[in-house]
């Protein structure tokens, strides 16, 4: 046989070793999963991972070799799967194996067990072992290879029939309930083949034989139908000598293990069927515990060591995404807790659960269904209770966000006059309350039973309400302006009319107001359309508006009816009707004019404006003008208006009061009227100049004549001309005045420097005349008073 026909991977050693060599090439190592102390290595899982298998899923096989101690097996798996189990040096002949030991196939993705001989002179007559042993073999590999040598086969115990009893009757234990699964395949390599008795020969020999230990089996009754191919494939092979033809040897175990790594291959072993469905990840776990089973020697129930591992498996692989998704859901947390609207915050939650249950799912789909989707159920719970805090938080702080956008669309929008308040209203809402629900939909994660519609619905309740507050504040901001352009309307012609006096001053005025009044409330109307003003609001704001409107009108004739606007609008009248003709020509009074007449007339005729002041009442009664006393005013709230009241200007007392004011003034004006045709009565008549220049004509002729007198009065007529031309009146006066001052000044002084000496002042004493000394007194007291007033000065 050729050369090239050797298997490609070599066993790294023989020679000398007892565990513990490891070598360096992490995908070779090899491990004793279970010590000669029966121990379980919990170093397995670790070591599946560093083999590289922990993410195979169901991707893997396993595969364990039985037989006698020495039987070449550790030296068939390392040709076979390029494993590095220990193999006995030739020279020795002693056990190798102890324990139970595993390997991963060379390039393939297999976990390889070497299980202690049997038959070993090592452990003697105690059988435990390899009872414990084939057990655990048999619960977790898809093949088992019996290695055997052709001279055991018709052997009993050699051929290790004993210990194929046990493995029948366990698997019943184990597998015998379920119908389908838990097929294991029995592989027989038959070594040292000479080809003497063909394989066939040798393959009948062993079936006959294995049925044989079958039928003997003491089965529980509901399985005594049941056959051994129920529950196991048999397959049978041999292999040349190793030593006397070693090609041969090669080339047998190079397409043997073509059988076991190429799938396409006629007769591939590892059917689908074998496999124990135990994930890779969990596959150390599980041996673990179906290890602690066969050693308390309990009763090993599959099923249930399967639910066990999918358990605890699917909690492992729950918590190890559950850990990491917390991790980054607390990146948000805080930012959401500060009442921050988080940008794209459901899209990051949906990636992290998403992510979470992807990771779950690739790793734990492959255990127990029912454990996997309770498990599964667990983890979407929790992952969705820990969001859930964040939705909620976000969909609170995006309602503050949008409630304030909302307002501060509002205040922009009312800026100035020209707005339109129901479109400003009307698209703020559109645009806040989609943003919410924009916001609130793409924070919505999908498969939970969250909601946001009410939050929503929320929302608009309190847009709702600051709309319907701030379209009241608009309203009242429109009568108010409405109340100051009927101010302004009204004031000139009530002015105008109350000045007048006519007969028909009110109805001009109720016309007037009635005017403006429409256009205000048409005004209002117009505007009210655009406010979605109610129909009850809109008759409630008119009242108010009616209401305000004739208060600001009442308020306007209040202020031209005080009782001193009144008495000069009285005097106004009377003095036209008194002091001026029918042509408006100021009369002068003449002694034989009637004046008592037409004082008497003009003070009736005034007198007469008084009642007409005193009451709103227009001529014509269709410009009457009323208001329901219980209108309540919006603005101020006040209820209660006495409507009737409202239109007496004067009540009866005033209007006495008035009267008799008036004619005290209409009396001032008639005294005077007699007091200037008195005066035109004390004129001099011209007569009375003749008889003067009759009487004076001596003495004028006096002093024309006498040169002296002439030339005096001619002086004194310069002098005054002079000082006239010169403007020097004034300071003459003043002059005049001091010289005179300064003259009774010292004549006083004189006077009482004569009166203050002794003498004088015993005998004003002793003068019986008491009035005249106190008049001195006093003179005295007066003059030492201004003397005294000057020296301050
Ligand atoms: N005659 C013969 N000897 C073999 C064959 N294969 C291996 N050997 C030899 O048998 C001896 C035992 O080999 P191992 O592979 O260690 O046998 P084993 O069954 O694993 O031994 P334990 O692990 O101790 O039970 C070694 O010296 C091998 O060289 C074979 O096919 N024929």
């Amino acid at each position: 046989m050729s050369s090239s026909n050797s298997v490609d991977f070599q066993p790294d050693a023989g020679g000398a070793h007892v565990n513990g060599h490891i070598p360096h090439d992490e995908q070779n190592t090899r491990l004793q999963i279970i010590d000669d102390e029966k121990h379980f290595n919990s170093e397995l899982s670790k070591q599946i991972q560093q083999w590289g298998l922990q993410g195979a899923g169901f991707d893997y096989n396993l595969v364990a070799v039985f037989g006698s101690q020495s039987t070449g097996k550790s030296t068939l798996l390392n040709r076979l799967f390029g494993t590095t189990f220990d193999v006995m040096a030739e020279s020795k002949r002693q056990q190798t194996t102890k324990g139970i030991w595993m390997c991963r196939g060379k390039a393939m993705n297999l976990m390889v067990m070497d299980v202690e001989g049997t038959d070993g002179r090592e452990r003697g007559e105690d059988q435990d072992f390899e009872r414990k042993s084939a057990l655990f073999s048999l619960a977790s590999s898809e093949v088992l290879i019996v290695n055997m040598w052709e001279h055991q086969v018709g052997l009993y115990n050699g051929a290790n029939m004993g210990l194929l009893k046990t493995v029948f009757e366990v698997n019943l234990g184990l597998f015998g309930k379920k119908e389908s699964s838990g097929r294991t395949l029995l592989l027989f390599v038959i070594r040292d083949h000479i080809g003497v008795t063909p394989l066939a020969n040798l393959q009948s020999t062993l079936t006959a034989d294995l049925l044989r230990i079958w039928e003997g089996l003491s089965k529980p009754s509901e399985l005594k139908d049941r056959q051994l191919s129920d529950y196991f494939d048999l397959e049978f092979t041999t292999l040349p000598h190793k030593i006397l033809a070693p090609e041969q040897f090669e080339t047998e175990v190079l397409s043997l293990r073509r059988r076991f790594s190429e799938k396409d291959n006629p007769g591939y072993l590892f059917k689908p069927d074998y496999h124990k469905r135990i994930p890779a990840d969990g596959v150390a776990y599980y041996m673990e515990g179906i290890w602690e089973q066969v050693q308390s020697n309990k009763d090993l129930d599959l099923p249930t060591q399967q639910e066990l591992l999918a358990q605890f498996r699917c909690d492992e692989i729950s918590a190890g995404a559950l850990a990491e998704f917390n991790e980054q859901a607390k990146s948000q947390k805080r930012p959401v807790e500060a009442g921050q609207v988080v940008e794209g915050l459901g899209g990051m939650m949906r990636n992290w659960r998403t992510q979470a249950l992807t990771r779950y799912d690739r790793d734990a789909s492959r255990y127990h269904k029912a454990v996997y989707t309770r498990k599964r159920a667990d983890l979407t719970a929790a992952l969705d209770s820990t969001l859930s805090p964040l939705f909620l938080g976000q969909l609170k702080n995006l309602h503050k966000f949008c409630l304030v956008q909302f307002k501060k669309a509002l205040l922009n929008g009312l800026k100035g006059d020209e707005y339109d308040f129901g479109d400003v209203v009307l698209k703020a809402r559109a645009k806040w309350e989609g943003m919410f629900e924009e916001r609130a939909k793409e924070a919505f994660v999908e498969g939970t039973d969250w909601v946001w519609e009410d939050e929503l619905e929320l929302l608009k309740e309190e847009i709702g309400g600051v709309a319907d507050q701030c379209r009241k504040d608009e309203t009242k901001k429109m009568i108010n302006q409405i109340e100051r352009n009927i101010k302004k309307h009204i004031s000139e012609p009530v002015e105008l009319q109350l000045n007048s006096g006519a007969k028909d001053m009110w109805d001009e005025i109720l016309k007037s107001f009635k005017n403006t009044l429409a256009k205000a409330e048409s005004a209002y109307l117009t505007k009210a359309k655009s406010f979605n003003c109610t129909e009850e609001e809109n008759i409630s704001s008119l009242a108010t508006l009616r209401k305000r409107a004739w208060q600001t009108l009442r308020a306007k004739i209040d202020e031209q009816t005080t009782d001193a606007v009144f008495l000069s609008k009285l005097r106004g009248h009377f003095e036209e009707r008194f002091r001026y003709d029918d042509q408006g020509v100021p009369r002068v009074w003449k002694p034989d004019d009637d004046i008592d007449g037409a004082f008497k007339k003009a003070k009736e005729q005034t007198l007469d404006l008084v009642p007409l002041y005193s009451d709103i009442r227009p001529q014509d009664p269709a410009l009457e003008f009323t208001l329901p006393s219980d209108s309540i005013d919006i603005l101020s709230g006040e209820g209660e208006f006495d409507f009737d009241a409202s239109l007496n200007v004067f009540s009866p007392n005033k209007q006495v009061e008035l009267s008799n004011k008036f004619r005290k003034d209409a009396d001032a004006y008639y005294v005077e009227a007699k007091r200037s045709t008195v005066a035109g009565i004390a004129q001099i008549p011209t007569w009375m100049y003749g008889v003067l220049v009759v009487l004076g004509w001596n003495e004028a002729m006096m002093i024309l004549f006498n040169p002296l007198y002439f030339t005096l009065t001619l002086m004194a007529i310069a002098s005054a001309w002079v000082v006239h031309q010169l403007g020097l009146a004034g300071p003459l006066f003043q002059v005049s005045r001091t010289v005179a001052g300064e003259i009774h000044t010292q004549a006083t002084s004189k006077l009482r420097e004569h009166f203050s000496q002794p003498a004088h002042a015993e005998a004003v004493r002793a003068s019986p005349a008491p009035s005249r000394s106190s008049s001195m007194r006093d003179l005295y007291d007066e003059d030492e008073n201004r003397r005294r007033q000057q020296q301050e000065l």
